[in-house]
């Protein structure tokens, strides 16, 4: 988008000098309070509405000099409620663009079913009519239709708004996991920050009056908001919310305080030998019971263990979560698993710490050397 500008009939300014370069097979988010011209200038690629000013290429290729029909077969949209026909069943919905595209009844439907799969949704539903289906559900449908003729783009406008948030949680889980199958370019609108956070790899913070606030990756937004309206739109916690974006790979797990349950005096002194305040009891398998204070074991009770609470995976779950378990554990320690559940170590808030500390003192340092080379880079071509 270069420079795109729509003016509506009563002079309302909704998208003001909107320049944007949005990565094709990702997901990019526009996000901003509401009336900031999120919805306008999704409907501005697709030409359901018509900037005033400025172009908008695609592929390289000018919206404004295709046909409006090839330009929106190209893109599959969804909407907020999902839109659906309420007249048609389920699969009719899904197979609606292909029968416009003269596809058999046959081809029509095989796609659908196959699409039903994809989305989530179970074979039986297709013969249903839509108020027959829970909301998200119908979201899936919309999902499924819009990507029936397998455009490279999908916009998408609130496509989860309606939805409670647990629904809503599945729903996203499912586009990022289609999005990595599938490899669209989404352009995805909302106003909730967190959603933007999860699913975009850019986000376009907006503000009032159609104005691009900021276009950076999450990771960047949390830790550079670019004023003060970002950082407040981005909410009191992004501190915490950033350590998302830090993995736990280089955190240090003691294996020193793990005991297994049933060991001998000798092994369990050993242990308390290793100076943690906890033990961690471990089964047979590996798998965590609980905590015991040094002196109990060996022969503790499994009712006299402190609960370990919720163990995250070492390696793959980030920093916030192993911050999260060991907030929440009564020893102020986290226990760490493999994929399987079985314990690899554990370690204290304190350790966490440190770690999210040389994490930022790492993000710094590379934040210094990206300005160098952006520095080096602006005197290379002011000598060009
Ligand atoms: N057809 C129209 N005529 C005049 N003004 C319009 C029209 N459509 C939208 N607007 C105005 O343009 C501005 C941007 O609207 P838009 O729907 O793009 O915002 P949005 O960010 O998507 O909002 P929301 O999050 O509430 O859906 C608003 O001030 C809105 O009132």
């Amino acid at each position: 988008m270069d420079s795109v500008t729509k003016r509506y009939p009563d002079g309302t300014v909704a998208v003001d000098g909107l320049s944007l370069e949005i990565p094709d097979r990702t997901i990019t988010v526009l996000v901003g309070p509401s009336g900031c011209g999120k919805t306008t200038t999704l409907r501005m690629i697709n030409r359901m509405v018509e900037p005033s000013e400025g172009t908008i290429l695609v592929d390289g290729v000018d919206v404004q000099k295709q046909p409006v029909n090839t330009l929106r077969r190209s893109m599959g949209y969804v909407i907020q409620n999902a839109g659906l026909f309420q007249h048609r069943t389920i699969a009719d919905n899904i197979a609606t663009v292909p029968r416009l595209l003269g596809w058999s009844k046959q081809k029509a439907r095989a796609r659908a079913e196959e699409l039903m799969e994809r989305v989530g949704l179970d074979a039986s539903l297709a013969k249903r009519y839509p108020y027959q289906l829970s909301g998200g559900q119908q979201q899936r449908v919309g999902v499924a239709r819009a990507l029936a003729a397998d455009p490279p783009v999908l916009l998408m406008d609130e496509p989860f708004s309606a939805v409670d948030p647990v629904v809503r949680k599945g729903l996203q889980e499912e586009l990022l996991r289609i999005q990595g199958e599938l490899g669209k370019t989404i352009i995805f609108v909302t106003h909730d920050i967190d959603e933007a956070i999860r699913l975009g790899t850019k986000v376009a913070v907006m503000r009032a009056g159609g104005r691009l606030a900021q276009f950076a990756e999450p990771a960047e937004l949390l830790s550079a908001p670019a004023d003060a309206f970002v950082e407040d739109f981005l909410g009191a916690d992004r501190g915490i919310r950033r350590l998302s974006f830090f993995p736990s790979e280089g955190l240090e797990l003691l294996t020193g305080p793990v005991v297994a349950v049933g060991a001998t005096a000798e092994q369990t002194a050993a242990r308390e030998a290793s100076g943690a305040p906890y033990l961690l009891v471990t089964d047979g398998g590996g798998k965590p019971l609980g905590w015991s204070e040094p002196g109990s074991l060996p022969g503790a009770a499994a009712e006299e263990l402190l609960p370990y609470g919720r163990p995250f995976v070492a390696g793959q779950d980030s920093l916030r979560v192993a911050l999260d378990c060991a907030v929440l554990s009564p020893t102020g320690w986290a226990v760490a698993v493999d994929g399987t559940g079985r314990v690899v170590g554990v370690v204290s808030q304190e350790t966490i710490g440190e770690a999210i500390r040389g994490a930022h003192a790492a993000g710094r340092k590379a934040d210094v050397a990206g300005r160098k080379t952006d520095t080096e880079g602006r005197k290379a071509d002011v000598a060009g």
